[in-house]
């Protein structure tokens, strides 16, 4: 995670793990730890974004695969912990997605308090393609975004939107280019 001060108020969290930013357990921690850090320093703001092409490939499935049970344990702490962090931080967050947004990176945006997006990419919730559900909590984030029917839809079926189709239906507030 890089940290790039824009003025002395405002900062750009970069997620720097190429290739496609895979949210492992130390990626995650690391994001934890640099919004905990401004916080307590005399930040007012934060743009969450990527510094590769991809905002965020959503979790490490890599490092989900074979793990111990205690691995999933503390995997899915850093996870939960990252989310109430992120959502419920005292700074105003804007998630600047300049990449695809699947699964858990559509969850880092949904987290945030406004959301701009650059065309031709690709947020959602998707892991019922390949045979998930997402946890109640992203959910939620999806439902209290969108509507809770447009939320049931997009999440049963697993869609990716468009930039154009997110910010039809709310997910995103603003295309920048
Ligand atoms: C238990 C319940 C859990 C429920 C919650 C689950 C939440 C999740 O987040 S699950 C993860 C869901 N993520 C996805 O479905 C995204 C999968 N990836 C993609 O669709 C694409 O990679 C892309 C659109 C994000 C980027 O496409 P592109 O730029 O063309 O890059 P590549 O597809 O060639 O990928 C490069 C490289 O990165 C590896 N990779 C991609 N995604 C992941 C990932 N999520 N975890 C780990 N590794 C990932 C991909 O395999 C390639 O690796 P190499 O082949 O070794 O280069």
């Amino acid at each position: 995670v890089t940290v790039e001060m824009k003025s002395s108020k405002v900062a750009i969290v970069r997620m720097n793990r190429p290739p496609v930013n895979a949210l492992s357990k130390d990626l995650m921690h690391g994001l934890r730890r640099t919004i905990c850090d401004l916080e307590d320093n005399d930040v007012k703001g934060i743009v969450l974004t990527s510094s590769s092409k991809v905002f965020c490939a959503g979790l490490d499935l890599a490092e989900l695969l074979n793990p111990t049970q205690e691995f999933v344990s503390s995997f899915w702490k850093e996870l939960q912990g990252l989310w109430i962090t992120l959502y419920s931080s005292r700074l105003v967050t804007v998630a600047a997605v300049n990449g695809a947004a699947p699964a858990a990176g559509c969850m880092l945006a949904l987290s945030c308090d406004y959301r701009m997006m650059s065309s031709k990419n690709v947020i959602g919730m998707n892991e019922t393609k390949f045979g998930l559900f997402p946890p109640p909590w992203f959910v939620e984030l999806m439902a209290d975004t969108v509507g809770r029917r447009k939320a049931e839809m997009l999440l049963l079926q697993g869609t990716l939107l468009s930039t154009e189709d997110a910010l039809a239906c709310g997910m995103i507030d603003q295309i920048v280019e």
